[in-house]
Parts: structure tokens; sequence; C-alpha cells
């Protein structure tokens, strides 16, 4: 007993692993999904698909440990965010693919909405800057475009779910139509101060209310799985966002805790506790995983503590926890180019001893801005460059300047939250947290601490993302008293020291926005 099992649905791929009540891995097992590329600038996912693979690797993981599901203290939850699916109440059958977060087909109305004038409301209440990455033009799409779509959910047939909401209306076979605050922060619908959905939102964008979800803690009793998913009924008691969740496994719980994941492109994620910082430096303010402490008593429930609007009674909730967010589009994505693009290596894993190779990346700067440059330039037009190439430039140089790029993106980053939240009253970031593929890269570690000038920690678990659901799950299934005995179980790998004097990192920095002026010119 006391084992739990995490659902983590990626984007690339579905997986579940289970973990034993100290965090360790005990199992896990995982499918890769199918991207659909109708377009260009469209991406769809098969919502069955989702759904089969996800169930197929819980059963899976469950085999693998040596386990039944009555062993299984509770489930967790963690998803691709944003991803947006519409189904039908009666039949549970989607009524379209699934519009995936990096889909652009939402461009047109968001360029609309932003000539209209309606920034500043949908950042005063959503906490997000007007983009297609968000639920809300995804939706309206769905309803514009489906035949008959539009006249179902007006008679409240239809229903809304990011992919959290779609997994649980599985996993209790349409008992329950929710979702959590994290990833009702993600949907641009969502009133991250009062905890409701936005009705003037919902009116400027012309989507019924009826299609909304009900929107619970993050961790919280959402109920059981059907018997026969498993073996025998499960407790749902967390679901976060995927970058949420990661938050959370790095026992980032208090107000300038940061963790950066270093994966294709990389999610920077600073909590700033109970105050919802509105960036100056176009970051986003998202709502961090909410998780009760044991001192609040009994848990929010699925079916009780309901406003009947579908929004949550605030006395039955924690209190929101927030965070800033910022992602760099192209990080271990400029390694999978080294690879495939230049060919100046076999595999990513071969890339740290060719950057070590030579000293430095002897002045060469390169800004992989392959489909423009995020947060905190948003620099959509932005193309990559290469500068400061000599005669005596090697492939070494250029590897270990690609390597290098990862650091300077996401300490410009960190940088810039660091700023907010001092603007705001609070405290620079002491110490960045990582996980994610290329966090295995020590001498990407090392000169991200260099650059930083705090320590970079790795942890020993590296599924964060994964631990962070199954945390939350443990919290409502009473495995766990609270989050101070969470921070108790997170251990540290490796501490990455800054080594660098601090005028050489500011200099490193300045030679970095340099390069990002020239790469964002003309
Ligand atoms: N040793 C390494 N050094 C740097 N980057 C690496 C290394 N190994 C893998 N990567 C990069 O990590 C990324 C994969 O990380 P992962 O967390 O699995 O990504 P995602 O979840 O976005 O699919 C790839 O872009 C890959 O190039
Ligand atoms: O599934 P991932 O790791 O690519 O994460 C996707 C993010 O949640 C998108 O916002």
């Amino acid at each position: 007993m006391g084992y739990l099992l995490a659902l983590d649905q990626g984007t690339s791929s579905s997986r579940s692993i289970v973990f034993d009540p100290q965090g360790n891995v005990v199992a896990q097992a995982q499918q890769e999904l199918l991207q659909i590329y109708p377009r260009p600038g469209w991406v769809e996912h098969d919502p069955m698909e989702i759904w089969r693979g996800q169930l197929a690797t819980a059963r899976e993981a469950l085999q693998r440990a040596g386990l039944k599901a009555g062993d299984i203290a509770a489930l967790g939850i963690t998803n691709q965010r944003e991803t947006t699916v519409l189904w039908n109440r009666r039949t549970g059958l989607p009524v379209h693919h699934a519009i995936v977060w990096q889909d652009r087909r939402g461009e047109p109305l968001c360029a609309q909405l932003r000539e209209q004038g309606h920034a500043p409301l949908i950042q005063s209440r959503t906490g997000l800057v007007i983009d297609s990455y968000f639920s809300a033009t995804k939706i309206r799409w769905l309803l514009d475009h489906v035949p008959g779509a539009r006249e179902q959910a007006q008679r409240g047939e239809l229903a809304f779910g990011t992919i959290d909401s779609w997994l649980l209306w599985q996993l209790t076979e349409g008992a329950l139509h929710a979702t959590d605050v994290t990833n009702a922060s993600r949907t641009m619908l969502f009133d991250v101060h009062r905890n409701e959905w936005d009705a003037d939102l919902l009116a400027l964008l012309d989507i019924p209310a009826s299609l909304m979800p009900r929107v619970l803690p993050s961790s919280a009793d959402y109920g059981k799985s059907r018997p026969s998913l498993l073996g025998a009924p499960v407790l749902i008691g967390g679901v976060a966002g995927d970058q949420q969740s990661a938050l959370f496994g790095q026992a980032c719980f208090t107000a300038g805790m940061a963790k950066n994941t270093y994966g294709t492109g990389c999610f920077l994620l600073m909590h700033t506790g109970d105050q919802a910082i509105a960036s100056r430096n176009n970051l986003i303010t998202t709502i961090a995983s909410q998780a009760p402490e044991a001192s609040r008593g009994s848990l929010p429930r699925a079916g009780e503590g309901w406003g009947g609007g579908g929004h949550m009674e605030r006395a039955t909730l924690p209190s929101n926890a927030y965070a800033l967010e910022g992602s760099v589009f192209v990080g271990g994505a400029v390694v999978q180019w080294l690879r495939d693009g230049l060919h100046a290596i076999e595999a990513s894993g071969e890339v740290q001893a060719l950057a070590q190779s030579v000293p430095d990346a002897g002045g060469v700067m390169m800004v992989p801005a392959f489909t423009g440059l995020g947060a905190p330039y948003w620099k959509p037009d932005a193309r990559g460059t290469i500068t400061g190439i000599t005669r005596g430039t090697t492939v070494a140089h250029i590897a270990r300047a690609a390597l290098e790029s990862i650091a300077y993106q996401s300490a410009a980053l960190l940088q810039a939250m660091s700023r907010d939240a001092v603007a705001a009253g609070g405290a620079p970031v002491s110490e960045l947290r990582v996980d994610g593929g290329a966090c295995v890269n020590d001498l990407l570690m090392q000169f991200q601490a260099d650059l930083l000038g705090i320590p970079v920690v790795r942890p020993a678990c590296v599924e964060t993302t994964a631990l962070g659901a199954a945390w939350l799950a443990g919290l409502a299934a009473g495995v766990y008293r609270g989050t101070d005995e969470l921070a108790g179980l997170w251990r540290a790998e490796r501490r990455f020291q800054p080594t660098l004097p601090a005028e050489r990192a500011a200099e490193l920095m300045g030679r970095w926005e340099r390069a990002v002026r020239q790469a964002t010119a003309g």
C-alpha cells in the first residue's frame, strides 16, 4: 500500500509511472503519440489514441511493478497543457481531433483581439498575453468550423476539456467533467484572482459557459476510476498541468523557488507565493498547484462544495498559489539540430564531449531563433544567427556555442523573473532546480550556474513532472501530511556552484544581448 500512480500525458508520448511512498520510481511504461499535421502551423492529436495509450501504459506500469490496483493509494494526472478537446456528453465521442498547444490556427482571432485593445483586460483577468497557444481560440475555432458544433454547444450537449479533463471523463466513464486550477489558468478564459470562469471573456469569445468543466484544486478528491479500467477503483487525488506539476515535484512550494525544465524547449517557472505578479517583462502569470495542508481539515470533493456556475466555493479551498512562467522555444532542440541538421554528432549524448574538446566557444555566439524568440523578447520574426566566427573556429566551438545558447536564453528569462519579483517587493531567485532530458549535461548545467551566479541543483529523481502529480495524489489520499514532509523527501543529486566572477558573467550576458539585437534587427 501507499504506492502512487502518475499518468503523464505529454505532447510526444503518454507515460505512466508507479512511485513508492518515498518517491522512488518502481516501474514505468510509455507509448509514443501520433502527431497529426493537417496544414502548416496546425498540430492535432487523436483524443481516443491519447486515452487508449494512457490506459495501456497505466496497466503496463502496474504489471511491471508487480502491483494490483488495490496497492495504489491514489493516482495523479499531469498533462500537456492548453491542448483542447470538445466532446459529446452523451456519446463521449470527440467532435474533432484535439487541437494541440503548438497549433497556430487561432492567430487571426488573436490578432483581432489585440487590435480591438483587449490585451489589458485579458492580462488582468487571466495573467496571460493574447496568444493562440492558449485554449480559448482553439475552442472558438472548433465551434466555428465543426459542422453542428455551435448548435450542440448551445443545447448544452458538448463538453470542453484540456487533456486532464478528457482523462478524468474517461477514467470515471463520464461521471465527472472537471479540471484543476493550473490547467484552467491556461485557457485564457479563467479569472485567476477569483478562481472562476470569466463571464466577460466567455462572452467576448462567444463560448457558451455550459461547455466549461468544474474547477478543483490540484490535490482533491476527484472520485474513483471505474473498477473495470485498472482492475479495482483507484482514488484520483491529483491533477496538474505538466509544468506546474514539475514545479511541485521539485518541491518548489514557496515564493522565490524556481525550476527549469530543459526539454525540446525550456519551461521556467518561479513560485510567487500568494501574489499574482503582473510581469513588466512579458512573462506569464499562472496558477501553481494548490495543495491542502494537514491543518485544513477535509479535502474538497468533486461532488460537493461547488457553486452552481461551475466555480469553486472559496471557503472550501486552499488559498491560491501563483507562479511566473516563461519559455525558451529552442532548448534541447538546438542539440537535435547539431545532430540532424549539421551532422556534427551522431547522438545527443555526444555533444558534451565535443563541446568540452575546446576550452570555450572561442568568441562564437549562437542565437537559435529558429522559430523566433520567446519571452522575454517575443520576436516572432527573429531568425537564428551564429556570430564571431574566425578562421580558427571549429565544429567544436559551434557545438559549445549551441549548448551555451540554451543557458543564455534561460538566464535572460530568470533574470527577467527576478526583476519582476524584486519590483513586487520579493527576493530574486537564489537557486535554480533543473530537470528534463538536457539536464544530464554537466557542462550546460555548470555554465548555467556561472551565468546566473546562483547554484543550479539537479535532483536525484529527475522524473519531477510525474512525481509532482504523484505527490498531489498522495496528499489527497493521506499518504503525506503536507508539503513540509514532501520538501524533506526531495533530494539533490548534484549542486553546480557558480565559479565565474560576477563581472565576467555580466560581460557574457552583455555579449548575448548584443547577439540577440543582431538576430532581431531588420
Ligand atoms: N546529453 C545531452 N546534452 C544536451 N541535450 C540533450 C542531451 N541529451 C538529450 N538532450 C536533449 O534533450 C531533449 C529531450 O529532452 P526531453 O525532456 O525528453 O524533451 P521533451 O519532453 O521536450 O520531448 C532533446 O532536445 C535532446 O536534444
Ligand atoms: O508535454 P510537454 O512536456 O511538451 O509540455 C507541454 C506544455 O505543457 C505546453 O504548455
